[in-house]
């Protein structure tokens, strides 16, 4: 039996579900949003915001420690722990308040509250409550930290970016288990705020690095400040009321744990086998980037659920767009991919990676030791390389700067309007800035001579 009927239904009221909802209500689709929890977002209440809140705070006591070779006396720099997690909850609370906002404004008729599941590839059920979309169904669902079974005998030492911002007090000890971005943020926040951190990974990059040259810069930035094991696969044991952490060459103690180890698509309570669409091998709906549409169906998919550019800015667009297509609107191109990892320095990987390059590709470089502002700045590790083809066509760029967020935002602008290398390099650049280090990358990869 049918319940409802409707143009357009979104699963899901993060950040993809709720631009979803917005571009098919724009295009005057009769639209239902459907959340199981308590509304707001992946994104301010256990993602960027708290996660930069706390690497603010990190930030402001690791300058004010560094202030003495400028000629600036501090004194002992001390953490007021319940201040600093006071802060951080009271800013991180506005955030998602104003994301509650946007999912409280929508009409109640139009919202469901529970766990969706699909009913055949143009129903869904929620209870007993079944609604059937005329036009397309978008899965916004998010995505959910996964946490290895290894750490099963130290479970309640563990911690996920969905508890860790709900601390009251600092670790002395603290593993972290990945040196993907988020692991990485957090372990180089929490050294800073004078908890000694440990970081393990099985794997030999930092950040998803797949650039060899980049990869070195940001371990030797990065490990000065962390005790860092690449390649390692650490086991836990339980010890007192500390956890033991083993590893083919050593063993230390600590007093909690961050699993840092990735986040999966929340799909598994879709009953998607319901719907016939195909599926990838780990279960991810396969799609059409430009559309988000799963292949000829009229289910759409964006945001972390679709395992594709897990970012923010990616899962906003991709909502907006599957939307948008839902309703009756046009796909979409698709923009140069841009990741920023919000360590110092910044990890910044734009378009085409290293490991995507064709043989003939061309690398520029430019080093921050040799740029004058940086110098000024007291900095002086970290590389900046740019991609392009044989003809010189800029393809993408591994960053490894302070400050290189804005870096890659200038790159990823240079790929959307396909920029060379020696246009690139002829733009205005303003000195002293860290902007001018890809310019040299740019001249270096044109083969210009200063
Ligand atoms: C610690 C951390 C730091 C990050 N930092 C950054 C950063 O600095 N910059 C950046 O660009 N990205 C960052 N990200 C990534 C970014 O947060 C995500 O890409 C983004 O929040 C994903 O949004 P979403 O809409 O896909 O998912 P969500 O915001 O998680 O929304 C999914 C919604 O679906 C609901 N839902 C799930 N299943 C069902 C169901 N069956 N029925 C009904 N409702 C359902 C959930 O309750 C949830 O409300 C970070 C992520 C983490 C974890
Ligand atoms: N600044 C940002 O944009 C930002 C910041 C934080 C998180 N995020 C997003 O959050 C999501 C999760 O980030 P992440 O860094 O956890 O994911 P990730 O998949 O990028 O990295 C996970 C890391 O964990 C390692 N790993 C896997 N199993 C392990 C184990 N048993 N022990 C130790 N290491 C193990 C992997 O080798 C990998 O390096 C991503 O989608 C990311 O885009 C983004």
């Amino acid at each position: 039996m049918t319940d409802r009927t409707c143009d357009v239904i979104v699963i899901g009221a993060g950040t993809a579900g709720l631009k979803a909802y917005k571009a098919a209500t724009a295009r005057g689709a009769d639209t239902v949003i459907i959340e199981c929890g308590p509304g707001g977002s992946t994104c301010t209440r256990v993602g960027c915001m708290p996660s930069k809140l706390l690497i603010a705070a990190a930030r402001t006591a690791h300058e004010a420690r560094g202030a003495n070779p400028f000629g600036v006396k501090t004194g002992a720099v001390e953490i007021d722990v319940p201040a600093m997690w006071a802060r951080l909850r009271r800013e991180r609370d506005r955030f998602v308040d104003s994301v509650l906002d946007d999912y409280h404004a929508i009409p109640a008729s139009q919202v469901v509250h529970g766990t969706a599941r699909f009913d055949g590839p143009d129903a869904v059920r929620v209870g007993e409550t079944r609604i059937v979309a005329r036009g397309g169904i978008v899965i916004a669902t998010g995505a959910r930290p996964v946490v290895p079974d290894s750490l099963d005998p130290v479970r309640d030492l563990v911690h996920t970016h969905e508890t860790i911002f709900e601390l009251d007090t600092l670790p002395r000890r603290l593993a972290v288990l990945g040196a993907g971005p988020l692991g990485l943020e957090l372990a180089q926040a929490f050294a800073r705020l004078g908890v000694a951190v440990s970081v393990f990974d099985p794997g030999d990059t930092l950040g998803g690095l797949s650039d060899p040259v980049a990869n070195d810069a940001a371990i030797d930035a990065i490990s000065s400040e962390i005790d860092l094991h690449l390649g390692v696969e650490a086991k836990a044991e339980r010890a007192g009321n500390a956890a033991r952490l083993t590893w083919d060459g050593g063993e230390i103690e600590v007093d909690l744990i961050l699993a840092a180890t990735g986040r999966k698509p929340a799909l598994d309570t879709l009953d998607l086998a319901t719907t016939g669409i195909a599926l990838d091998d780990h279960g991810t709906p396969l799609f059409d980037e430009a559309s988000r549409r799963c292949g000829d169906s009229r289910i759409f998919i964006a945001g972390d659920a679709n395992a594709w550019r897990p970012v923010l800015h990616e899962a906003a667009r991709g909502g907006q767009i599957a939307g948008d297509v839902a309703a009756g609107g046009a796909p979409r191109r698709t923009l140069p991919s841009l990741a920023i990892a919000f360590t110092e320095p910044n990890i910044v990987q734009v378009g085409t990676g290293f490991t995507d390059l064709p043989e003939d590709a061309r690398i520029g470089c430019a080093k921050v030791c040799d740029n004058g502002r940086a110098t000024a700045d007291g900095h002086d590790q970290g590389v900046v390389r740019l991609y392009g083809d044989a003809d010189g066509k800029l393809m993408g760029a591994s960053i490894v700067v302070p400050e290189g967020e804005h870096l890659g935002h200038l790159v990823a602008l240079a790929l959307d309007r396909d920029m060379d290398a020696a246009t690139f390099a002829n733009q205005a650049w303003y000195h002293p800035t860290i902007e001018e280090l890809l310019q040299s990358a740019a001249r270096d990869l044109a083969g210009i001579e200063d």
